[in-house]
């Protein structure tokens, strides 16, 4: 079948495309590592030029030949080929040339003849990646304080879906997992759904078709597209603000879908009663079912993440120093956490050092040098706030007495200690007299437990972090 001539003119285009499903077919740290440096230069309708650095050009045709070239071939066409050639910097960007006789050329000849014995394509052909991510899924969500309650919630509707909680509406800052929890769903309803209907999307996504659809003259395909699904997940309503005409569309959507007993999950950075633009009856709507928040993550959550992305991306750590690091760093946001480990592994890779805990420091500060600046250690200052608070003197905290009048505010010292500075375990432990590592990531995991079903110690660790945060200002 010839390319779709529709889709060979726009080179960027092409390549976004492209990028996108590559994202969805390796692991993150192999997409920063080999595919990011690679530049399109060239489509003539059959191969698809990229540059690749010159270090890495043989590598990432070697290892990555097969897959450019069946998911290009999957979104362009099965007679399309990508050829990796080097970028020297005499050259300017030119098309890709058929039977050019170099290496890359032998590259794609051999993997085109490779296609002949039915190589299949790693994502359906359509002009569109599909936008239920594969890859967001219950099994690699990791669970802590933060998200405990949003994924039992986002699992009961998975299993139950119109019956549970619905809608359900996640809400959230960004980066902690709202649009990982949303495909999760999908992704369980397509696995074990027997069949149900499962339809995600975002709100951008939704105003575009239905855009298109009324300029189109096709209203009505548009409005069954969306009104058939046992299931819709809603990504971002907060735009809906901006966009009366598609709310208005989106009201009767949710409507028609809620009144024949179809789920509804909705992801918000806000609560619905805080999208004061909205129409209070969506408002409303919103809010008739369940209402669940993510917050921050909390340090074990952080490292959990780190943890599984790294198992989950096959990396070889000496120790989890480097793991450390990075949550002690990044606090806020998941995605950054993702963010931080990638350029870390992709550092290490590129200057061939182990991902240790020093690697991992220096390319933060290059990264993030507001971060350093503002978890500069003050273990002594910690120390002093939770004396002060428990009353207890400093000896008392540094040393050894394990009764419950010493032993809690030293944990909860400790855990401070972790959230608030960029010392290690082992540092933490020395500067609580001498104390092991393992000694302070079980002070660690303590107090996590009990702040989550203790309001009390929870009050107080908020009272400690205003205090701590009021004279780190002064
Ligand atoms: N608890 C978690 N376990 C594993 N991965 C997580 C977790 N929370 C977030 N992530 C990952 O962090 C990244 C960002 O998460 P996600 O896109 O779901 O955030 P979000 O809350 O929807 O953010 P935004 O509001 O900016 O869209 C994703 O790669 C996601 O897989």
């Amino acid at each position: 079948m010839p390319p779709d001539p529709a889709v060979t003119h726009d080179l960027d285009d092409i390549w976004n495309r492209l990028q996108a499903a590559l994202r969805q077919a390796v692991p993150d740290s192999t997409y920063e590592i080999w595919i990011t440096p690679l530049q399109p230069v060239g489509f003539d309708g059959e191969v698809l030029a990229l540059e690749a650095p010159a270090g890495i050009r043989s590598l990432v045709a070697q290892r990555f030949g097969r897959l450019l070239d069946t998911t290009a071939a999957a979104l362009l066409g099965p007679e399309v080929t990508v050829e990796v050639q080097s970028s020297t910097p005499a050259r300017g960007k030119q098309p890709a040339g058929r039977g050019r006789g170099t290496d890359a050329g032998a590259d794609r000849d051999r993997r085109r003849a490779e296609r002949t014995d039915g190589t299949r394509a790693v994502v359906p052909h359509q002009s569109q990646p599909d936008p239920l991510n594969p890859k967001l899924t219950f099994e690699q969500f990791v669970i802590g304080d933060a998200n405990r309650f949003a994924h039992a919630a986002a699992l009961s509707v998975a299993e139950l879906p119109g019956q549970a909680y619905n809608p359900l509406f996640l809400y959230g800052p960004p980066g902690v997992g709202k649009t990982h929890l949303l495909h999760a769903i999908g992704n369980y309803v397509r696995r074990y759904g027997s069949g149900l209907t499962v339809r995600c999307t975002t709100v951008e996504r939704f105003t575009n078709e239905f855009l298109g659809a009324l300029h189109g003259g096709h209203i009505d395909r548009f409005k069954a597209t969306y009104r058939r699904n046992d299931v819709l997940l809603i990504d971002d309503v907060q735009f809906l603000e901006q966009k009366a005409k598609t709310e208005e569309e989106f009201f009767h959507t949710f409507n028609a879908l809620y009144d024949t007993g179809s789920q509804l999950v909705l992801t918000s950075d806000r609560l619905p009663r805080d999208l004061d633009a909205l129409h209070d009856r969506l408002r409303e709507r919103f809010e008739a079912g369940l209402v669940a928040d993510i917050t921050t993550p909390d340090p074990a959550t952080r490292m959990g993440v780190l943890r599984k992305r790294a198992h989950h991306d096959g990396l070889t750590l000496p120790d989890e120093g480097a793991l450390e690091v990075i949550a002690q760093r990044i606090t806020t946001n998941v995605r950054a956490l993702e963010g931080a480990l990638i350029r870390v592994v992709a550092f290490a890779s590129l200057e061939r050092e182990p991902i240790t805990a020093d690697l991992a420091t220096r390319v933060l500060d290059t990264l993030y040098p507001q971060a350093r600046k503002t978890v500069r250690i003050d273990m002594e200052q910690i120390q002093d706030l939770v004396c002060d608070a428990f009353s207890i003197t400093r000896e008392e905290l540094l040393g050894s007495d394990r009764s419950a009048r010493v032993s809690w505010p030293r944990q909860l010292a400790m855990y401070l200690a972790r959230e608030h500075t960029d010392a290690t375990l082992p540092a933490i432990g020395r500067s609580f007299g001498g104390k092991n590592h393992t000694t302070v990531m079980y002070a660690c995991r303590k107090t996590a437990e009990r702040l989550a079903t203790d309001p009390d110690a929870l009050a107080t660790v908020d009272d400690l972090t205003r205090r701590l945060r009021a004279d780190r200002q002064d």
